[in-house]
């Protein structure tokens, strides 16, 4: 925890189809990040946490994605976060709005008897102040404006959500949709306790199709 705190996480994911889907090409884009600066990362599925280990010592913020619904839901069931606590994760991130599946608050205390920490991703102050008076180590503002209530996702990163949940003395950490220096200086300045940033730096489809856009052909 106290590796991760007042840094730079970054989430290095690539969905089934994407060109960098493969658990090799995500340990160098992880490693890519420990040398940028990165203090911890976030990675998807058992398979990519032990590959990434292999390359870093980072703290590692295991989830799996499983399609449910509308979106991927992170981490439903205890079996997922077991997977990936055996595959080297230190922390697992679980889905802890109320579209997932799973058993939702209930795996905070199998999770933290894994012998690590427990990330909530929720999408609502409500969810986030459920989650940490339940026990969750850190809250994610992760999932604002992807829940189908929140649809169509707005553009920019919910900081408004991030200052919210640190007024309350939650220990918060700033994800979805940051893209910039100063959204990341705005999260800390709102109160986060770290900041994660995955498609701005590991995904070369978003950030090239950003800057074409900006061409006239
Ligand atoms: C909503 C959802 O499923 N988010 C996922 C959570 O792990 C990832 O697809 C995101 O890339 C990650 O949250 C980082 O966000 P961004 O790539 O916007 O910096």
């Amino acid at each position: 925890m106290n590796r991760l705190r007042g840094g730079l996480i970054v989430s290095c994911q690539a969905p089934e189809g994407h060109p960098l889907r493969d658990p090799e090409v995500i340990a160098r884009l992880a490693e890519c990040a420990v040398l940028g600066g990165a203090v911890g990362l976030r990675i998807n599925s058992a398979e990519d946490v032990a590959a990434v280990r292999r390359r870093t010592d980072a703290p590692v913020i295991g989830l799996h994605k499983v399609r449910h619904g509308h979106r991927d839901v992170i981490t439903p069931t205890l079996e997922h976060a077991a997977g990936l606590a055996a595959a080297g994760a230190d922390m697992i991130a679980v889905d802890l709005t109320p579209e997932t599946p799973g058993p939702g608050l209930e795996l905070i205390e199998p999770i933290h008897a894994l012998g690590v920490t427990v990330m909530a991703d929720v999408s609502t102050l409500a969810e986030g102040m459920d989650a940490w008076e339940a026990g969750a180590d850190v809250v994610g503002t992760t999932l604002s404006g992807y829940t189908a209530r929140q649809l169509p996702t707005p553009h920019d990163p919910d900081l408004h959500l991030v200052g919210a949940l640190a007024a309350r003395g939650v220990r918060v950490i700033a994800e979805g949709r940051y893209r910039t220096e100063q959204q990341v200086r705005q999260a800390f300045a709102a109160g986060a306790w770290a900041v994660v940033v995955g498609g701005a730096i590991t995904d070369p489809i978003s950030v090239t199709r950003r800057l074409a856009a900006a061409a006239p052909r």
